[in-house]
Parts: structure tokens; C-alpha cells; sequence
């Protein structure tokens, strides 16, 4: 018998009633995205505005998109480092994903559909933009609540205005025998906010504050929220980025869709929770040059502290 009690992922729930701000559900709310994120960097969020159809048509669709050939996938570059097709890894070969840059424009997807599909693909293109707006709001709720927590509400708008989207749609191939479970080696991701949701098939873990991995379930209403490295920063260590993997256990394809945000500006670090106690350890910084700092070190210093490196005092 175990005498430490086991750690959960909290679960945080946006339904109708709590996404009013102003009300005592949007308060009680608030205090609770805080302390995940303080605590353990993610929680999961329980939101039902995603249609069943929607849903169905988003992974029915990301299946089709993978189902393209290798070199036709691999036309999904970008400027932006981190923006593209990546995949064929040798540590991690179960692993291919593609990303959608402006994912909630019509512009924004219709150029990466006409890229995958030049004759088109409307029911793609569709639920791509609908998922993405259902997504985004979930985002800016839990931005508004993030920010109005730390009592700087006011700097919400100006954040929503540089907040640029990376819909990433993400397969893992079933293991054969003998051949490594693990989907995505365990790491942070760079972006300001993450908001995951799984298909059918299990294999996220995160690790909570005192080191456990828990693997949250897949739901068509459940996303796991995770703060990235930006975040982190932002809150001055407050919030610490979320440490995750993915490993495949069940039988199966496994499909995944993360939203991720990156501010296309200045992050200023919030001075509000800084003290004598706890000095401001970063500078501001455009969120877009970590990127670009990240990647020209990755090679050389893939051990590297690229946040700390980058913006630390
Ligand atoms: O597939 C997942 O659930 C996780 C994906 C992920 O961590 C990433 O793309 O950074
Ligand atoms: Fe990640």
C-alpha cells in the first residue's frame, strides 16, 4: 500500500455558464486556471462547443491528409522554424505531423489545402477553419482568465492582437514488435500556449509537479492545456512550461491535433509577481526571435537553456 497520494491532472470545466466573465463561475474559474498552470504548468479543459460532427470530420480528414505521399506532405514549409512537415526522424519513427499557419482564415487554409489537394478539398478546408475557431475560443477564454488572474487584464487585447495560430495535425504509427513505443520524446514546446486534443487513441502523457506521468484520456470534449516555454517566461518562472510525451500503447493509428499560439511581438514580462524575493529573471523579448534562436542553436546545443539563453537576466 502506497501512502503518497497520487497527484491528478485538474480538470477545469468551460462550460456555457463559466465563459461569462464577470460571473461567479468565471471567477471560481479563473483561480483554477491559475493554480494549474502555477502548480503544474497544464490542466485539462472540459469544453462541449466542438459539434460531434466537426470533430468526426476534423480526424476523418487529418487521416486523408496523411494518407498523401511523402513528398506531397513534405511541401508544407514555411519561414517561420517549427512551422512546417516534420517527420521520417530516426529516434522518433513513429512520429509525422503537418501544420496549418492562420489556421482560423480562409486564407490560411486554403493555401495549405490547395498545396496538399491543388484540385481542392472543401470538406478539409472546412473543418480545419470551423475546428480552428472552435479552438481559439477556448484560447482566448483561457488567455482572459490567465490574465485577469494576475490582475492585468487590460494587457488581454493586446495579446489576442499578436497571437498568431499553428494548427498542427499529428499521426503515430502502431509500433511493430520489438520496435519502441515512444510517439515523442519527452519535451516543452515553444509556444506561448498549447491546447491538445486526442483522437480515439491514447499516448499523451504529462509530468505533473512532483515528476508523475499521467496519461489523460481521450474525449471529444476534453484539451489538455499546457503552458509552453514563452508562457514560462512571460510569468517570470511562475508558470513552468509542461513537460509531455507521447507513448503508444494501444493498438492502432494514433491521431492528435494541438493548437498552438506564438505572439507575432513583444512578450514584456509580467513585473507584477516580481519582489525582492523573486527578482524579474528575463528580459522582454519578440517571441519570433526565440524561434529563430532556438533554431539556429539546435544543432549545436540541443541541451541548451534556449529561453534562459535567449531572455534571461
Ligand atoms: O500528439 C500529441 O498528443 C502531442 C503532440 C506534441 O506534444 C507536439 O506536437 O508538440
Ligand atoms: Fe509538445
Amino acid at each position: 500500500m502506497g501512502l503518497e497520494s497520487e497527484m491528478k491532472l485538474p480538470v477545469i470545466n468551460f462550460s456555457e455558464e463559466n465563459l461569462k466573465p464577470g460571473t461567479s463561475g468565471w471567477a471560481s474559474a479563473f483561480k483554477d486556471v491559475r493554480r494549474a498552470l502555477e502548480e503544474h504548468g497544464c490542466f485539462e479543459a472540459k469544453f462541449d462547443k466542438l459539434p460531434g460532427q466537426l470533430h468526426d470530420a476534423v480526424f476523418a480528414t487529418a487521416e486523408e491528409l496523411f494518407q498523401l505521399p511523402t513528398e506531397v506532405k513534405m511541401r508544407n514549409t514555411s519561414d517561420m522554424p517549427f512551422f512546417g512537415y516534420f517527420g521520417q526522424y530516426k529516434t522518433v519513427p513513429l512520429y509525422e505531423s503537418l501544420a496549418i499557419d492562420h489556421p482560423t482564415s480562409l486564407d490560411g487554409t486554403q493555401r495549405f489545402t490547395n498545396l496538399m489537394w491543388p484540385a481542392g478539398n472543401d470538406r478539409f478546408r472546412e473543418s480545419a477553419q470551423r475546428y480552428s475557431e472552435v479552438v481559439a475560443e477556448l484560447h482566448r477564454t483561457v488567455m482572459r482568465m490567465l490574465f485577469e488572474s494576475y490582475g492585468v487584464g487590460n494587457c488581454y487585447d493586446y495579446y489576442i492582437k499578436i497571437t498568431r495560430y499553428l494548427l498542427r495535425y499529428l499521426r503515430y504509427s502502431e509500433p511493430k514488435m520489438g520496435e519502441s513505443n515512444a510517439g515523442l520524446l519527452p519535451h516543452t514546446d515553444k509556444t506561448f500556449l498549447s491546447i491538445l486534443h486526442q483522437g480515439d487513441i491514447s499516448g499523451l502523457q504529462v509530468q505533473l509537479k512532483d515528476g508523475q506521468w499521467v496519461a489523460p484520456p481521450p474525449s471529444p470534449t476534453s484539451f489538455v492545456v499546457m503552458a509552453g516555454d514563452a508562457l514560462m517566461a512571460w510569468s517570470n518562472d511562475r508558470i513552468p512550461s509542461c513537460n509531455h510525451q507521447v507513448i503508444m500503447k494501444e493498438k492502432g493509428i494514433r491521431y492528435s491535433l494541438g493548437m498552438f499560439t506564438f505572439m507575432d511581438g513583444i512578450i514584456h514580462i509580467l513585473e507584477e509577481v516580481g519582489d525582492e524575493t523573486h527578482p524579474i529573471k528575463y528580459k522582454s523579448f519578440h517571441h519570433f526571435e526565440l524561434l529563430q534562436f532556438m533554431n539556429s542553436n539546435l544543432k549545436t546545443n540541443p541541451n541548451m537553456c534556449f529561453i534562459k539563453a535567449f531572455c534571461g537576466v
